[in-house]
C-alpha cells in the first residue's frame, strides 16, 4: 500500500461501540466516515488498519449469524432468483469467458450450482468457457482454473469444491493468468455488499488479490475489464458506509440480490442499459445512492429506474 495514496476509510476506531446491524431498517444510522490523509507523519496507520480489521472481523459474525437464521424455503427461493435473473440477463448470455465461484451451502452461500450447469452446456450455451477458484496456499493465493465436466473436482481444506491441480487425463487445466482471451465476467461470493461496490469477504484476502492482478494483467493487454459482480441474499446487503475498506479491497461493478440488478460502475450501467434496450426482462435497477432497500419499487415494472448520467 503506498504512502502517497488518498482514499476513503471508515474508521471503526471511534465508532466501533456504535455499531449494531440492523437490516432492511430505513432509520440505520451510518456510521461516521472520516477523510485520512496517507502521510505517515500524521497517523498511524497501523493501528487504523488493525482497527478496521477487527470492525470487518466483528460485522462478519454479525453477518453470518444472520445468514444462519434465514428460513432455508426462504433461501431456496432467493438462490432460484438470484440465478433466474443471471441467465435471462443479456451480460450473462453474452459473455463467452466467465469465473465463477463454487458455492458453498454450509457457508450459506447463494447458489451458483444452475449458473454452472448452464456454462458447463458447450455450444448450447454459446460455447462459454468457465474458471472457477482453487486455493494454493494460505497467503492469499488462490488461482482461477478451467473446468469442463464437473466431476473433476475435489473437497479443499475449507470444504470447498475446487479443480484438481492435474485432471484425470494427467493434464493441467488452464490458468486464466496464461489465457489468451480475456474473461468478460466474474461472479462473485462475499458475506456482505452495499450499493456504492464495496463487498466484505471471508478474509482470506484470496479474492482482493487475484481481482487486482487480474486487472494489471488486462491493463497490459489492452483487454476491456472484467465486469464484476456479486451474488448477495437481501440480507448482506449494508447501508453504505457499515463495510469498512482498506486500498487492497477491489470494488464490484454490479449486485444481483433476488430484487434485481443493481448496477454500480459507469461500466456496469452501460452493459445494463443495454439490457433495458434489448430485452423485455423487468430486470430492477436501484440507484446506488438508495437510502434503503425497503424503498425499493413494489412491483418489477415500476422498479425498472431510469439512469441519468451525471
Ligand atoms: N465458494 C467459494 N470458493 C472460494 C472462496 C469463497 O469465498 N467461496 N474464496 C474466497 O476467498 C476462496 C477460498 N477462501 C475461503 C476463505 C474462508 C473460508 C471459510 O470457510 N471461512 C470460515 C471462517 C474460518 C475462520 O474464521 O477461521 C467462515 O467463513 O465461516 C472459505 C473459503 C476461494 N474459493
Ligand atoms: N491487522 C491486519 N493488518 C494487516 N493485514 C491483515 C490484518 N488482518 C488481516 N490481514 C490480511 O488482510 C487480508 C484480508 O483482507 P480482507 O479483510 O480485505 O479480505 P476479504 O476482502 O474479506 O477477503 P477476500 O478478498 O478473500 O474476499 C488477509 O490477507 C489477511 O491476512
Amino acid at each position: 500500500m503506498t504512502m502517497m495514496m488518498k482514499q476513503w476509510y471508515t474508521r471503526a476506531t471511534a465508532t466501533m461501540a456504535l455499531v449494531t446491524l440492523q437490516f432492511h431498517r430505513p432509520s440505520f444510522s451510518r456510521l461516521s466516515q472520516q477523510r485520512l490523509t496517507m502521510t505517515s507523519n500524521t497517523t498511524n496507520y497501523g493501528d487504523d488498519l488493525n482497527a478496521i480489521f477487527n470492525h470487518k472481523r466483528m460485522l462478519r459474525t454479525q453477518v453470518k449469524k444472520v445468514l444462519k437464521a434465514i428460513e432455508p424455503s426462504l433461501r431456496s427461493q432467493q438462490d432460484h432468483d438470484i440465478q433466474n435473473i443471471i441467465l435471462g440477463a443479456p451480460w450473462f448470455k453474452s459473455s463467452l469467458r466467465l469465473c465463477a465461484y463454487i458455492s458453498c451451502s454450509a457457508l450459506r452461500e447463494v447458489d451458483t450450482s444452475k449458473l454452472l450447469s448452464e456454462i458447463l452446456k458447450g455450444p448450447a450455451s454459446g460455447g462459454k468457457k468457465l474458471y472457477v477458484p482453487r486455493v494454493e496456499d494460505k497467503n492469499s493465493h488462490m488461482r482461477m482454473l478451467n473446468i469442463s465436466p464437473i466431476d473433476d473436482l475435489v473437497v479443499n481444506s475449507m470444504d470447498i469444491l475446487e479443480p484438481a491441480p492435474v485432471d484425470s487425463d494427467g493434464n493441467a487445466p488452464e490458468d486464466v493468468m496464461q489465457a489468451n482471451d480475456p474473461v468478460d465476467l466474474f461472479l462473485l461470493p462475499g458475506l456482505a455488499f452495499d450499493r456504492s461496490g464495496r463487498r466484505l469477504g471471508r478474509g482470506g484476502g484470496y479474492y482482493d488479490t487475484f481481482l487486482e492482478n487480474y486487472q494489471d494483467l488486462a491493463k497490459t493487454r489492452n483487454w476491456k475489464q472484467p465486469l464484476l459482480v456479486a451474488l448477495s441474499y437481501s440480507e448482506q446487503i449494508l447501508e453504505e458506509g457499515v463495510i469498512p475498506i482498506t486500498p487492497s479491497d477491489v470494488p464490484i461493478d454490479a449486485l444481483v440480490s433476488p430484487e434485481g440488478v443493481i448496477p454500480i460502475s459507469t461500466a456496469a450501467f452501460n452493459r445494463v442499459s443495454q439490457v433495458l434496450a434489448s430485452s423485455s426482462i423487468a430486470s430492477v435497477l436501484q440507484p446506488h445512492n438508495s437510502s434503503s432497500i425497503d424503498s425499493r419499487p413494489s412491483s418489477p415494472v415500476d422498479a425498472v429506474y431510469p439512469f441519468i448520467p451525471s
